[in-house]
């Protein structure tokens, strides 16, 4: 899948800005808050409908302004797909086609990106929340299931928290509505916890494809999934969906004394490991770091597995992060195949006779020119 064009309307410090992308590596040079990161949250705005640096979506538009605007042109093998969002105080709109979608959810997917940036080098040593969320962001792209269940999961455990609360403080005390909203929970849940494992393991196929050339064939990576359920191979839904309604009905006294649900994905982690070691605790800096790298080339193969199609790449500034045969590893697995936007303040650390006929932007205060080559 390609990013042909991008406009933004009063997005960040752009105010207009029309330009059309190369299909291959296009590079942003410019110098520090020039809006290089601004262009890149723009395209994962433009797939995601949020950002990855704010939940805030006010921050998203101009200062001077009250409206944002984003559109897009995506070629994929079906044919063209023009996105467009729209951001204002009352909130967002999302079109795939010129068509209002009602739900956001039905928008994400069209456009799939892949964003690599310093912080994701510490998704292995990282807190297990920063695990949860890389794996909702990949799952959620994949599959508007994944996206929807996981959106109805926190709605009904953020109720079902400040039910635990109420009941805790005695301002109700109805334990059937706890058992009404335990329920609902536990089936979401459950097929959270399913598709997690389910995607986990061709996410792990892929990853020890990339690892094992990447550790020259020294090292088998492989992932455990950790949950508070027992999950077998092939679990159902509706036995994982049991357990979990158990766990909830042992548990109910302690839930209501910690005013909050201790049991669920919410609770989920990710173990990487090496030759049976945990890298976590084990690893050495170096190999935590091929580690992500693996997992990250890993998620464009399985985005290409299940949607057939290369999702884009964004790389803020991640290569400098990088050493050369890192750097070797991951522009080679790209070349040629995944359109890339990467952000550097300077070509220098960069491996350029790596990149094939990269296509180079200059950033300048909002503005964008492009390099003639
Ligand atoms: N809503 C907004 N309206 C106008 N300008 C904004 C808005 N949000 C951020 N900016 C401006 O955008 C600039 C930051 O741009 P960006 O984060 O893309 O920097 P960058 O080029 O990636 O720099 P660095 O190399 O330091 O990361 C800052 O000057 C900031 O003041």
């Amino acid at each position: 899948m390609i990013l042909k064009e991008l406009q933004l309307h009063n997005f960040r410090n752009y105010d207009d800005l029309s330009v059309k992308f190369a299909s291959g590596v296009n590079i942003l040079i410019g110098e520090n808050a020039q809006g290089k990161t601004n262009l890149l949250e723009a395209v994962y705005v433009l797939a995601l409908t949020r950002s990855h640096r704010t939940a805030n979506d006010r921050e998203l538009i101009n200062w001077q302004s009250h409206e944002a605007r984003l559109s897009g042109r995506i070629e994929k093998q079906g044919g063209t797909v023009p996105l467009e969002l729209t951001f204002t105080a009352k909130g967002k709109k999302a079109k795939v086609n010129h068509l209002e979608q009602a739900r956001l959810s039905q928008y994400v997917g069209q456009l799939n990106v892949i964003l690599f940036a310093p912080e994701d080098l510490s998704i292995v040593k990282g807190a297990p929340a920063m695990r949860r969320h890389f794996m909702d962001l990949e799952f959620g792209q994949m599959s508007n299931k994944y996206l929807y269940d996981s959106g109805q999961y926190r709605s009904i455990l953020k109720q079902r928290n400040q039910y635990l609360k109420q009941l805790q403080t005695r301002q109700q005390h109805d334990r059937v509505f706890l058992q009404v909203l335990s329920d609902q929970l536990a089936a979401y849940g459950a097929e959270i916890i399913v598709a997690r494992a389910t995607f986990l393991k061709k996410l792990e196929k892929w990853a020890q494809v990339v690892h094992d050339t990447v550790s020259q064939h020294k090292e088998k990576l492989t992932f455990r999934y950790v949950t508070q359920v027992q999950l077998e191979d092939n679990a159902s839904v509706d036995d994982i969906y049991h357990q979990l309604l158990e766990l909830y009905a042992t548990n109910e006294t302690k839930e209501i004394e910690q005013g909050s649900t201790q049991y669920g994905p919410q609770r989920d982690d990710l173990r990487f490991l090496i030759n049976e070691k945990n890298v976590q605790t084990y690893g050495s800096q170096g190999q935590q770091r091929t580690t992500a790298l693996s997992v990250k080339l890993a998620e464009i193969d399985l985005m290409k597995e299940q949607t057939g199609e290369y999702p884009i790449l964004l790389l803020d500034d991640v290569l400098s992060e990088l050493d050369d045969e890192r750097q070797t590893h991951l522009l080679t697995a790209i070349q040629d195949k995944v359109q890339t936007f990467l952000t550097t303040t300077s070509l220098s650390g960069i491996a350029q006779q790596l990149i094939h006929a990269p296509t180079i932007f200059n950033i300048d205060h909002g503005t964008l020119s492009k390099e003639e080559p």
